[in-house]
């Protein structure tokens, strides 16, 4: 979409770019070439498709209040794309949208399965004693061999950087930690699309690279593992192949993370301009 969508000024309730010490990035991961998210939307298939969404929420009053507005995206499958946006343009709404946990009034989409929807707060994702358990616990519809079980469970663990953590209690767990086992109870059930919502929010900052660095490797040694992540942190945005901006219901801009960057910097300088006038 062009930019003359984005001709009205709007804060971009977005948390400031703040360097982390080097050593919290894992090299590997941070320096990997990046894919190109233009020349990928050329050839890739899609892993997420949504054509022309609306969704609206009633009032006590009867009236019909559109959250979601003629809202398209596509990302391409294995990668890591994310979702920015002012408070309340609907980011968390779409997502749920698009995991199925609510129902749009119109347009289409498509979403590759098994897919797994991942919530902000860590203390609602992980409910049983251990690790071990916990990433278990939604293996227990299939009808799995013991052996297959645990085999699962630990390939899962290890994608996440929490394989020696099998056995620990739950609550000994911070934060971050307890994301990164929901994100190992998604994989180990073969998701294929991830759709995360705010994770980092309730984290510090190195529970927040941790988590965001565990998402990155398991998504480059996976074969086909697409995430969707909802954001208010620029300095993540240096871990995604894409993004997607959304303002009031709907994606206005959708490129590299390095295009998508620089398009926030100038509406935030924009709007820091026009307050100082
Ligand atoms: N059940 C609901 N009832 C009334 N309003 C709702 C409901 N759900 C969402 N909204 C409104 O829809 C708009 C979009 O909400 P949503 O949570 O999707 O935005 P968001 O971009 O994720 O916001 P934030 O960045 O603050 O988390 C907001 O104005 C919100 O108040």
């Amino acid at each position: 979409m062009d930019s003359s969508a984005l001709s009205h000024l709007s804060a971009p309730r977005l948390s400031p770019i703040h360097c982390f010490n080097s050593t919290d990035f894992n090299e590997r991961s941070h320096f990997l070439p990046r894919r190109s998210a233009a020349a990928t939307a050329a050839t890739a298939d899609f892993a997420i498709e949504a054509q022309n969404l609306s969704f609206s929420i009633a009032t006590r009053q009867g009236n019909s209040v559109p959250i979601l507005e003629d809202c398209s995206l596509r990302i391409p499958s294995g990668q890591l794309w994310m979702l920015l946006g002012p408070n309340g343009c609907g980011k968390s709404t779409l997502l749920k949208v698009l995991a199925g946990l609510l129902n749009p009034n119109g347009g289409t989409f498509t979403v590759k399965r098994p897919k797994s929807f991942v919530f902000q707060n860590p203390d609602h994702q992980v409910v049983m004693p251990t690790v071990e358990a916990d990433v278990s616990f939604g293996l227990g519809k299939f009808d799995f061999s013991n052996d297959e079980v645990r085999r699962r469970v630990a390939k899962a663990l290890d994608a996440v950087g929490m394989g020696s953590y099998m056995q620990r209690p739950v609550q000994t767990l911070s934060g971050g930690q307890k994301q990164r086992v929901a994100i190992a109870g998604a994989l180990a059930e073969a998701c294929k699309v991830l759709l995360l919502d705010e994770l980092t929010t309730f984290l510090d900052e190195k529970d927040q690279i941790g988590v965001i660095k565990a998402l990155k490797n398991t998504l480059d040694v996976s074969d086909d593992v697409t995430a969707l992540w909802v954001t208010h942190r620029l300095e993540e945005l240096e871990f995604a192949d894409g993004a997607l901006y959304m303002e009031k219901g709907k994606i206005v801009k959708r490129g590299d993370a390095s295009r998508i960057m620089n398009f926030i910097k100038a509406k935030q300088s924009s709007y820091f301009r026009e307050i100082n006038q």
